[in-house]
């Protein structure tokens, strides 16, 4: 089974992923790590974070071990993925990857923007999780004080607004529901409640209750 998870930042979306593979037994990827371990890179680098070639070149030759690299968390790398996320060049070089990982069995859950509508038009499940933009920054703002970062919410916000408007607007897989897809809205939704819902979502298209 393939379940396809989008929606826009710190919707909730890695949280349910991640619930549903384990209680499914299927593998899961965050595809948004996979772009900001390139902008990382560019960062790291130094390079002009609109340099297409250049960050193409990165996104060909990732090692899926700096995925797990704490510092991908980052407001300042989650801003300069949408940057880089918006070249086609990268966002091709990053397909098979994704769709390779999706097919191995027994399946899998991916979490990201395009998951539905690009990456997994064939998905099982496809789920996209919303929640209000305040809401989103005050979890957000949350996590980043529970690691013993200080953040501030307004600019947590902010960060928010221009990254949704920068993936809803892109011409290259833009940030939006795939017709098939069903919301889910976590605005007030406690992570339990969440979790139940989305397992909800899927038992229900199994069980031809919802359509596919
Ligand atoms: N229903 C919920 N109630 C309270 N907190 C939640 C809920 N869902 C997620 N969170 C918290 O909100 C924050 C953002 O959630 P998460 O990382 O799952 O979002 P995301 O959409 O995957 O973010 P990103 O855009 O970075 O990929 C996390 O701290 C998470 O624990
Ligand atoms: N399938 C995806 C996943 C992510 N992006 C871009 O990466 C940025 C960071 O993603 P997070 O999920 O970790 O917040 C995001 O703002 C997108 O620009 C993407 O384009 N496609």
């Amino acid at each position: 089974m393939i379940i396809a998870i989008d929606g826009p930042a710190a919707s909730g979306k890695g949280t349910l992923a991640k619930r549903l593979a384990l209680h499914y037994g299927l593998r899961h990827l965050d595809t948004g790590v996979i772009y900001r371990a390139v902008a990382k890179a560019m960062l790291d680098a130094g390079a002009d974070l609109n340099d297409e070639a250049r960050a193409a070149m990165v996104a060909q030759t990732l090692d899926p071990a700096t995925f797990d690299d704490p510092a991908l968390k980052s407001q300042e790398v989650g801003a300069a993925a949408s940057v880089v996320s918006a070249l086609p060049k990268v966002r091709e070089a990053l397909v098979s990857f994704q769709r390779q990982f999706a097919e191995q069995p027994p399946g899998a859950v991916l979490d990201g923007r395009d998951i539905g509508t690009v990456i997994c038009p064939q998905a099982d499940v496809k789920i996209f999780v919303v929640a209000d933009p305040a809401v989103r920054a005050r979890r957000r703002t949350l996590e980043a004080q529970a690691r013993g970062e200080p953040a501030d919410e307004a600019v947590v916000l902010a960060d928010i607004l221009k990254r949704d408007e920068r993936d809803r607007n892109r011409a290259a897989a833009p940030l939006k529901q795939a017709d098939d897809a069903h919301l889910l809205d976590n605005s007030h939704l406690d992570i339990e409640s969440g979790v139940r819902a989305a397992i909800d979502i899927v038992e229900a298209v199994r069980a031809g209750r919802l359509r596919a």
